[in-house]
């Protein structure tokens, strides 16, 4: 397509597989690349949002960062989507914890994402969007996760605008409403997926505890995610 390469990504058509695994931070996207991809080139370098194609088990795979909050992620899976013809994008990321049950390091599977954005302003509808991961994929992730013995637990998170909450009462409300996990890009994800027609899931690391004290460093965030990504991965 003659719309590459683009004003965020200086990949070529053909650089990109159908298939991108997109953490937050370049630089996962970095040593996932380097540690787990066969033959991994990078290519795009843009703002330092590196990406690279190399192969997993035979398969071509691109892993990319997105950056954080939904403007950065829309403009990302946008063009990967309808400007490199991508079919699926899997969000690796990292996420507070909002519920008891799910423990430092658990894995969340974003079935749906609550947002306190405006991203779905654009499409005019009538009501509210409700963001949702694609069906197979998450089925997928979620055999995956038990078939490597990993606590992987599916439902709704919070994709927010807003890491410092100004209001500190907000989390009480999400909590009350049995949602997973608080994050910052699934629901645009989500929304520009349906919007193309195309397929995306979330997976979440917890790093964080928002009603508890412990906190993953941030090396852990960038190196500590291994079980999310083979699960991410093997999709
Ligand atoms: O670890 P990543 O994928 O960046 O995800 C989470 O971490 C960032 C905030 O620390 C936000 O992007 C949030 O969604
Ligand atoms: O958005 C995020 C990411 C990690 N931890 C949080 O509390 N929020």
């Amino acid at each position: 397509m003659e719309m590459t390469p683009t004003p965020h990504n200086g990949a070529e058509t053909g650089e990109i597989a159908k298939t991108v695994l997109m953490p937050g931070d370049p630089l996962r996207a970095k040593y996932i690349a380097e540690t787990y991809l066969e033959n991994p080139v990078q290519v795009t370098s843009v703002r330092n949002m590196l990406g690279f194609t190399g192969t997993y088990k035979g398969k071509e795979i691109t892993v990319m960062g997105g950056g954080m909050g939904m403007p950065s992620m829309g403009i990302y899976s946008y063009e990967l989507y309808h400007f490199y013809d991508v079919d699926q994008i899997i969000r690796i990321g990292s996420a507070g914890s909002l519920q008891d049950k799910v423990e430092l390091m658990d894995v969340v599977i974003a079935m749906g994402a609550c947002t306190d954005s405006n991203y779905a302003y654009q499409y005019g509808l009538p009501g509210t969007f409700a963001p949702i991961a694609d069906y197979e994929l998450l089925a997928r992730a979620a055999e995956a996760a038990g078939k490597q013995g990993t606590k992987a637990v599916v439902g709704n998170v919070l994709s927010s605008d807003i890491f410092y909450n100004a209001d500190g009462g907000v989390n009480d409300k999400w909590r009350n409403m049995g949602v997973l996990a608080v994050e910052m890009e699934t629901a645009a994800l989500y929304m520009n997926a349906a919007a193309a027609g195309k397929k995306a899931l979330c997976m979440l690391t917890i790093s964080d505890l928002v009603f508890g004290e412990e906190k993953l460093s941030a090396e852990e965030r960038q190196l500590g995610f291994g079980k999310m990504i083979e699960i991410a991965l093997e999709l």
